[in-house]
């Protein structure tokens, strides 16, 4: 039986050469790959309150969005810098080379809800560690943070379970 890593297209040299791009709409653009994708990344929480699904951007929206509609509970998103259209708090995060800016609406989320966040792939945890800070900002209690593919050598879940947090995630891959 296929799993969930069988259904993920690799690329390689994109965006840059000597990266191995792991390409997740191979998975999302198969009806069963998709479904197993979406109970796996469930999983862990069956059973417990949740109120909200933060989605990272982009690919975190398609997963978050489906993930909402099966729990009957809302989604927010979390996007780069200037994006959302009203009023925001932001938060820094490192790149390779320089910073990046996240960005959540102030009012998406109520203190003491509790929350899920999804993304598709955790590399340096960079991205998801801002998520973590925004959602904390605003009150937010985080149940756990779930992603379909971990790149181990960039050390992602590692920090995310420094910090505390629940880390699920469906397959790993070797390489950056
Ligand atoms: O753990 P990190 O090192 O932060 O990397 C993980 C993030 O990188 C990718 O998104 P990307 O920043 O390429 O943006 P995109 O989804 O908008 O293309 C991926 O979808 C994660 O959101
Ligand atoms: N190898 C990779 N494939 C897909 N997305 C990524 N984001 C960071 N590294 C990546």
């Amino acid at each position: 039986m296929k799993t969930v890593k069988d259904y993920i297209r690799t690329i390689a040299d994109f965006p840059h050469e000597g990266i191995m791009f792991r390409d997740v709409t191979t998975l999302f653009a198969d009806a069963r790959g998709f479904r197993m994708a979406i109970d796996q990344l469930l999983h862990p929480w069956a059973g417990e309150q949740i109120d909200k699904i933060v989605g990272l951007e982009a690919r975190g929206f398609i997963l978050g969005g489906a993930i909402a509609h099966q729990l009957s509970k809302g989604f927010v998103p979390i996007r780069k810098k200037g994006k959302l259209p009203g009023q925001t708090i932001s938060q820094a995060y490192k790149l390779e080379y320089g910073e990046a800016i996240m960005e959540i609406h102030d009012d998406a989320i109520r203190p003491g809800e509790k929350v899920l966040i999804v993304d598709d792939l955790l590399a340096t945890g960079g991205t998801c560690g801002a998520a973590i800070q925004l959602i904390e900002r605003l009150g937010g209690n985080i149940v756990g943070c779930s992603f379909i593919v971990d790149l181990p050598e960039l050390g992602g879940r590692k920090l995310l379970e420094g910090l505390g947090m629940d880390v699920n995630v469906l397959c790993e891959f070797e390489g950056a």
